[in-house]
C-alpha cells in the first residue's frame, strides 16, 4: 500500500487554489524532494499532507497512517520564537503523542529528550529559551523534535534553509538515517545540487504538477523552465485549470 496517495488533489486558501489537480502516490520508504519556484505550492502541499489544510477538491490517503504517525518540520519562520519555552520543553513536545499534552514526563522520557538534543549537537542548550538561539541552532532543535517522534512519515519544509555547510551536513545525515530506517520522507527544497545528490525521487511543482519520478529523469533544465513559466503565468484570481497529465507516478 502507498504511504501517500493523492487523487486529483486541489489545495488552497479562502477557496483560491494554490495546488491544482495533483494525482500520484508515494511508496513507503521513499525519499522525495518537492521542488519548484517561490509560490509553487510546496508548503501548501506539505500542509495538506499533515492535515493543517483540508483539500478544496480531491483526496489525500495516508496509507493506513493516522495523523500521529506523521512528523512535520515547518519553515522556521512559522515558529513563534518569542514564546517563552526552553529547548528541552520545545523538543519534549515531540513526545506529546505518547504523554498527552498535560502528561507527566518521567525519567525515560527525560532521557529520550536529552538524547535527541545530544543527537543534533545541542547538549548544554537544554535550558536556553528558543528565542535566544541562532537560526542554525533553531533548525537543529526542530530536527530534534522530529527525531523524538519516531514517525513513519516525515514531512520537512525547507529544512536546510539559511544554515551553514556544517549544520546542513549534520541534519542531512539525520534525513539519510530516517531513510535508512525505512521511514517515508518528503522535503520541500530549493538547493538543486542537494536534490540531485541525495534525493532519489522528485516532484516538480508549479501550482500543478510538472513532473514526478526518479530525480535523474525529472530534474532537468526543461522541467525547471516549464515550472518557472507556469508559476510566472499563474493568475491567483483565475478559475481552477484543467488536470495536467504527468509522468510515471501519475495515478
Ligand atoms: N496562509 C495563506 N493564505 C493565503 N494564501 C496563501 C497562504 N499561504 C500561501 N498562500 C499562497 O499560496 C501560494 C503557494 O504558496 P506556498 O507557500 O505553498 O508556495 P511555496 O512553493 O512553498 O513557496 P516558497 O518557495 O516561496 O516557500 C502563494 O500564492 C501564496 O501566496
Amino acid at each position: 500500500m502507498a504511504a501517500l496517495h493523492f487523487h486529483n488533489l486541489t489545495l488552497g486558501y479562502d477557496r483560491h487554489p494554490a495546488v491544482h489537480h495533483l494525482s500520484g502516490e508515494v511508496a513507503p520508504g521513499a525519499l522525495v524532494a518537492v521542488i519548484g519556484p517561490n509560490g509553487a505550492g510546496k508548503s501548501t502541499l506539505l500542509r495538506g499532507i499533515v492535515g493543517i489544510l483540508k483539500p478544496l477538491d480531491g483526496t489525500i490517503h495516508l496509507g493506513g497512517l493516522d495523523a500521529r504517525d506523521i512528523a512535520y518540520l515547518p519553515q522556521s519562520a512559522e515558529i513563534d520564537r518569542s514564546f517563552p519555552i526552553s529547548v528541552f520543553d520545545f523538543v519534549g513536545t515531540g513526545l506529546w503523542r505518547g504523554t498527552g499534552l498535560f502528561g507527566g514526563i518521567g525519567k525515560a522520557a527525560r532521557d529520550k529528550i536529552l538524547q535527541a538534543i545530544g543527537a543534533v549537537g545541542l547538549s548544554g542548550f537544554e535550558n536556553r529559551p528558543i528565542g535566544t538561539l541562532s537560526g542554525g541552532q533553531m533548525q537543529r532543535v526542530l530536527f530534534a523534535r522530529v527525531l523524538l517522534q519516531h514517525a513513519r512519515l516525515i514531512v520537512l519544509d525547507e529544512p536546510f534553509n539559511a544554515i551553514d555547510g556544517k549544520t546542513t551536513a549534520d541534519l542531512l545525515a539525520l534525513v539519510k538515517r530516517w531513510h535508512g530506517e525505512g521511514r517515508t520522507v518528503l522535503a520541500a527544497l530549493h538547493d538543486m545540487e542537494m536534490v540531485r545528490n541525495h534525493f532519489t525521487e522528485t516532484l516538480v511543482l508549479a501550482r500543478g504538477p510538472v513532473a514526478w519520478g526518479p530525480t535523474a529523469e525529472v530534474l532537468t533544465p526543461e522541467n525547471l523552465l516549464v515550472a518557472m513559466r507556469m508559476c510566472e503565468a499563474f493568475d491567483d484570481r483565475a478559475a481552477a485549470c484543467a488536470a495536467v497529465e504527468i509522468g510515471s507516478r501519475a495515478a
